[in-house]
């Protein structure tokens, strides 16, 4: 698409109101995938995100043998004949970290040699800590191109039992993809994390979606789990919950207009670690409300600043680096040095984004100080990176002048994004008359 075509204009807007469907969670559909690829029966998937890279996923699957077939927001997925159909051609995942990751020790249960590759940025996203973890049980990864990156090739003859010790400091990927493997191991594995672990929420996401699938695990350490191993995975049908991170961008626009929003499907009782983003919100002055199928957020007259510790919900920096430039005071946000190999170093454009505005923003290794309120709009520059172009987007409904360059990033993970937030600009306009 030309530059001009994918570039957004965003109208300002004196409070939003209204409600908005949020699409199905990107990470449980991602596991949901690798989960059913593995069952020896058929599986059905609903309410799955139909987005670039869940279809990235699947098209991986499809190349390996898996059956897959993808109908509106439900997905039937039947085993492969053998695990798994190797070839010299890669499969190509564009910038999906996640598929890459989790590809990575799916391919690993199966038995040759499978070669991995994506775009210019997921050729500069590590999976080093993965394949050394993978080495102990039998996995060869050979790189390609840049060490500890792909292009890489993984030559396996199915995965050995035995005991592994994983560094997922920089990715919780890695541990995701270790414990859903070892289910299919020859033998019981115990896998072993060092401490930090990046991102713990997603990892407590793989193991609830590994008990609701019928797999066994016991933790037999604080850093310790112990897989039983070959496990029988037997045909599951499974409903993905809303995904909260891609309902942040709306509350995050209540929280700048002194909005009123409900997002759904959306429960209290998710694991994923982006709902949590709401008490972030709610300590800035956000009124947060629980509904029977949603949450119903608040935008205050004014925005308290914060300091907080986002290690645990990563994607929901640039959301937050937001809403920070418009709190009444400097705010920090730290321990985050891992959202620097994300599909951009999102700490650097969110930084460079803001400055272009003119909000004052410090960069540190591992996070940022962000004192607002922005100066004036400006074309924001995304790096292909679709939480830069929602967050920035959301900026752009209190700031007079905001376009969004390279629009169309957005499919990533919420195709609809635009056009939802469309809607709820002509729900508010109703509302406000
Ligand atoms: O496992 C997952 O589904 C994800 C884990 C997180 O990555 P890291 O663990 O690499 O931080 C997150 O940023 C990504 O969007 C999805
Ligand atoms: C980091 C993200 O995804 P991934 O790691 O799968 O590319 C994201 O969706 O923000």
């Amino acid at each position: 698409m030309n530059e001009m075509a994918d570039t957004r204009t965003i109208p300002c807007v004196s409070r939003v109101r209204g409600r908005v469907a949020v699409p199905g969670s990107k990470s449980v559909t991602h596991r949901a995938l690798i989960l059913a690829a593995l069952s020896e029966e058929e599986c059905v998937i609903e309410n799955a995100l139909d987005a670039e890279d869940t279809r990235i996923t699947a098209e991986a699957l499809r190349r390996l043998g898996v059956r897959i077939h993808w109908h509106g927001t439900t997905i039937r997925v039947r085993p492969a004949p053998h695990r798994w159909i190797s070839s010299p051609e890669p499969l190509a995942l564009s910038n999906s970290g996640t598929s890459l990751r989790l590809l990575m020790g799916l391919a690993a249960v199966g038995r040759g040699t499978f070669v991995f590759d994506g775009s210019t940025r997921l050729r500069q996203r590590p999976v080093g800590p993965l394949a050394d973890a993978l080495k102990p049980l039998g996995v060869g990864v050979r790189f390609l191109g840049r060490d500890l990156c792909p292009p890489l090739e993984l030559q396996t003859n199915g995965l050995h039992a035995g005991e592994t010790l994983v560094d997922a400091s920089e990715s919780s990927q890695y541990l995701s993809s270790l414990l859903i493997a070892a289910t299919q191991a020859e033998g019981p594995v115990l896998v072993r994390w060092k401490d930090p672990v990046a991102s713990w929420p997603y990892v407590t996401i793989t193991l609830s979606m590994m008990t609701e699938v019928g797999l066994e695990f016991s933790h037999v350490e604080p850093r310790a789990i112990r897989v039983p191993a070959p496990q029988r995975l037997g045909g599951f049908r499974l409903e993905v919950e809303g995904d909260c991170s891609s309902a942040s961008y709306f509350w995050a626009a209540s929280a700048l207009t002194r909005g009123d929003v409900v997002t759904y499907p959306l429960h209290s009782s998710s694991l994923q670690g982006d709902c949590r983003f709401l008490e972030v919100l709610a300590s800035m002055g956000c009124r947060i409300q629980w509904e029977d199928r949603g949450v119903r957020v608040q935008g205050p007259d004014r925005l308290q600043p914060v300091h907080v510790d986002m290690n645990t919900m990563p994607d929901m920096v640039p959301t937050l680096a937001v809403v920070c430039a418009f709190a009444d005071g400097p705010c920090t946000i730290g321990n985050v040095a891992h959202l620097r190999i994300k599909e951009s170093d999102r700490l650097d454009a969110v930084a460079t984004e803001l400055q272009r505005l003119g909000v004052f923003v410090e960069q540190y290794p591992d996070g940022l100080r962000i004192q607002g309120p922005p100066q004036r709009g400006g074309a924001i520059n995304t790096y292909n990176d679709h939480r830069i172009a929602m967050a920035f987007a959301v900026l752009g409904l209190k700031v007079p002048g905001t376009m969004i360059r390279g629009a169309s990033t957005v499919s990533k993970s919420f195709p609809e994004f635009w056009a939802a937030l469309h809607d709820l600009l002509q729900q508010s306009r109703q509302e406000n008359a």
